[in-house]
């Protein structure tokens, strides 16, 4: 099981140091959780916070896009980048060309839905992405309480994963502890992103308890 600490979460006034804490302790990725107050209700961060802490580390950046505009950022991140560009099925009629437009500039192309949305909404574009995240909170907000109904999503997402031999990662967002991440990787989960659990304490020791959770 990889871990992506979500810097929503992080002490903005140290921002970078935090970055270099989870770096230090053992974090896989960094999870960046872009909001346009549109397609969720809150406003996060931009292109000049992933610019400026591009060069502080050299973990790959996961963009989760939580935007009703996708396709306007696939670019400027590319040219950022960001590693991975994660776009919600529910903000697009045209979710095939998006995710081909992520990796033709370049990037590995994720698709996100929503504790609500149905796998059904991604079967199709399944044998074209890098990952899938499945959201285990309604997003907009760190800090909320992980929905253990999404479990069954992640399991059946695993299944269909092993039954047509894909090789995406099956990663969740929301919610994440000791004790939730166990039943997401029991689940069938491979990355599990973490933003108040982390960030609540000394990142590294809370890693740490996070690995420790999944016997790593
Ligand atoms: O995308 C989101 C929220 O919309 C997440 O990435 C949060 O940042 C996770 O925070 P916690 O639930 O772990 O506090
Ligand atoms: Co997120």
């Amino acid at each position: 099981m990889k871990i992506a600490p979500s810097i929503l979460s992080a002490n903005f006034a140290e921002l970078g140091k935090d970055v270099q804490r989870v770096a230090a302790g053992g974090a896989d990725y960094l999870h960046i959780d872009i909001m346009d107050g549109h397609f969720v209700p809150n406003l996060s961060f931009g292109l000049p916070i992933i610019k400026a802490l591009r060069p502080v580390t050299d973990l790959p950046f996961d963009c989760h896009l939580m935007v009703t505009n996708p396709a306007d950022y696939v670019q400027l991140l590319a040219a950022s980048q960001v590693q991975i560009i994660g776009v919600h099925a529910e903000t697009t009629a045209h979710l095939c060309r998006l995710l081909q437009q992520i990796k033709a500039a370049g990037c590995q192309a994720e698709v996100v839905i929503n504790p609500a949305t149905s796998l059904t909404v991604i079967e199709e574009v399944l044998p074209l992405v890098d990952s899938v995240l499945l959201m285990t909170v309604n997003p907009g907000f760190g800090g909320q309480k992980f929905l253990p109904f999404v479990l069954k999503k992640v399991q059946r997402l695993a299944r269909i994963k092993q039954q047509n031999n894909y090789h995406f990662e099956i990663e969740v967002d929301g919610g994440i502890d000791p004790a939730t991440i166990k039943l997401c990787a029991a689940a069938g989960a491979t990355i599990a992103v973490a933003g108040s659990f982390i960030f609540q304490n000394d990142p590294a020791k809370q890693l740490a308890l996070l690995k420790a959770a999944v016997g790593e």
